[in-house]
């Protein structure tokens, strides 16, 4: 099995490229089974196991996908299925993202419920209400949900109880191709809906108020392939932002876009770390000793979810105790056993985590719950006296381009043994450039 080795100690410094967001890309991938012409060309797409997922349900839906140098073409003008596999799904939740733009183009899609994971149950209901406003009628039957909308789907108001990234996402996308105007309120604020709205507007969509909690999405005839850059990865640009911090380390994040971490940027800022925005990243300095926050999870533009377990290992060497609340997930707090395998004292209390700090951190041999405990993880470990072991790195690679790589280049005492898993991988996909240079990328 592979492993990413720690050895704590080593002060971070130098400049750090941060890719494209992953929860950016994934709709936006989504999205391109819109256009019923033309070619999208969607650059700064990072090399992750999940967009690589994401493309093959692209694939499997008949789309035809090439992948170069952090650049995706798609053409979407045959779709040939409208089945999305349950392999593919069930792998990765976003994967439920093709239901809007299925329905949408061909009005009717047959898609496996996404189920739960580790960090809770993660029900859907509020993406089926909104096709339902829109005409949609849908069917479950044994963990698969069957939709169609014969007559093509109806501009809808449509409330969402919970402002749910995922549901605003996946309305939006179907609201582009309706007939008459949708308004989806309470909707997401989150910075990648308004990449995925901007990406709409590329391709010949009218999308209004995205970034705001009412998204105004006036259906169009068709939609045409475009052009899109995405965002840089606000949460993977925080993680590196948090492993400065932990090491008392001086680094520029590079590509970081400051007003898409406000709240991290400003609760850092309240520990005692010097942030400093620029044009081009952030750059971050901290000094040896931090204060400790409390911190509480919430949607955007609140303090990111995404970034809770990372912010934790930062409490844990800061002075004083912190509460930590969690807010947006039941069930996010699976990396407390881990770091309290590395002397950390943590207590969890249903949704609130009370964390001691001062604490000196020893290496252990611990396992990534996701993919933000697995970082969360290996930020402390580059704290801690001693060797740290992080298993489970699937979820890792879901999120973060070449992560070991990064941090080495920051001076982090860092490597990765390779497995099975990425044996096999590069026996599979020999025929695949860009999947190969992935490969050999994780076990340089
Ligand atoms: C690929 C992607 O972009 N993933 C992000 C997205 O996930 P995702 O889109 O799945 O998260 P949501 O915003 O939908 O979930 C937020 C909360 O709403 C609840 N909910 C959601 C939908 C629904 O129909 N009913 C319902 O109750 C969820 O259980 C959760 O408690 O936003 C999360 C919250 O910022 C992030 O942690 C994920 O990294
Ligand atoms: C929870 C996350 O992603 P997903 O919604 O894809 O599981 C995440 O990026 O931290």
């Amino acid at each position: 099995m592979a492993k990413i080795i720690v050895r704590g100690g080593q002060r971070l410094m130098g400049s750090v490229r941060v890719h494209g967001a992953k929860n950016a890309v994934l709709p936006i991938l989504a999205a391109s089974l819109l256009a019923t012409e033309g070619k999208s060309v969607i650059t700064d797409v990072p090399v992750l196991d999940d967009v690589m997922t994401i493309r093959e349900v692209l694939n499997a839906l008949g789309a035809d996908t090439h992948f170069n140098q952090e650049t995706m073409t798609i053409s979407a003008a045959h779709i040939t299925s409208t089945e999305a596999p349950y392999e593919l799904i069930r792998k990765m939740r976003a994967s439920f993202l093709v239901m809007g733009p299925l329905l949408a183009r061909v009005g009717r899609v047959k898609i496996s419920l996404p189920g739960g994971c580790a960090i809770g149950s993660r029900p859907i209901e509020q993406h089926l209400k909104g096709f339902e406003a829109m005409g949609a009628t849908i069917h479950l039957d044994q963990g698969a949900i069957e939709a169609v909308c014969p007559q093509g789907l109806k501009g809808a108001k449509i409330y969402l109880d919970v402002a749910s990234v995922g549901a605003t996402e996946n309305i939006m996308m179907a609201a582009a191709l309706a007939n008459g105007t949708t308004i989806i309120e309470n909707a997401a604020r989150e910075p990648e809906i308004v990449d995925l709205a901007n990406y709409i507007n590329a391709m010949g969509g009218k999308v209004r108020g995205a970034g705001t909690g009412i998204i105004r999405i006036e259906g169009v005839q068709t939609l045409h392939g475009a052009q899109h850059g995405v965002i840089p990865d606000r949460i993977e640009a925080g993680t590196y932002m948090i492993a400065a911090a932990i090491t008392g380390g001086d680094v520029f994040v590079e590509g970081a876009i400051a007003d898409h971490l406000a709240p991290v940027i400003s609760k850092l800022e309240e520990m005692g770390v010097m942030i400093t925005p620029h044009d081009q990243g952030i750059h971050v300095k901290a000094p040896k000793r931090l204060k400790a926050v409390d911190v509480k999870t919430l949607p955007h533009p609140g303090f990111p979810t995404d970034m809770q377990s990372q912010m934790m290992a930062l409490l844990l060497i800061s002075e004083g105790t912190s509460i930590v609340t969690e807010t947006v997930f039941e069930n996010r707090f699976m990396h407390v056993e881990e770091f309290n395998k590395m002397s950390a004292n943590i207590k969890v209390d249903g949704r609130t985590a009370v964390v001691t700090g001062n604490t000196l951190l020893k290496g252990a041999k611990v396992t990534a719950s996701d993919l933000r405990a697995g970082a969360a993880l290996i930020c402390a470990g580059l704290a801690a006296e001693g060797e740290t072991i992080v298993d489970g790195l699937h979820h890792i690679d879901r999120g973060y381009v070449d992560i070991t790589g990064k941090l080495a280049s920051l001076g982090a005492d860092i490597r990765r043994i390779t497995g099975e898993r990425e044996e096999a991988a590069k026996i599979k996909l020999k025929q695949e450039p860009m999947v190969l240079a992935r490969v050999q990328e994780l076990m340089a």
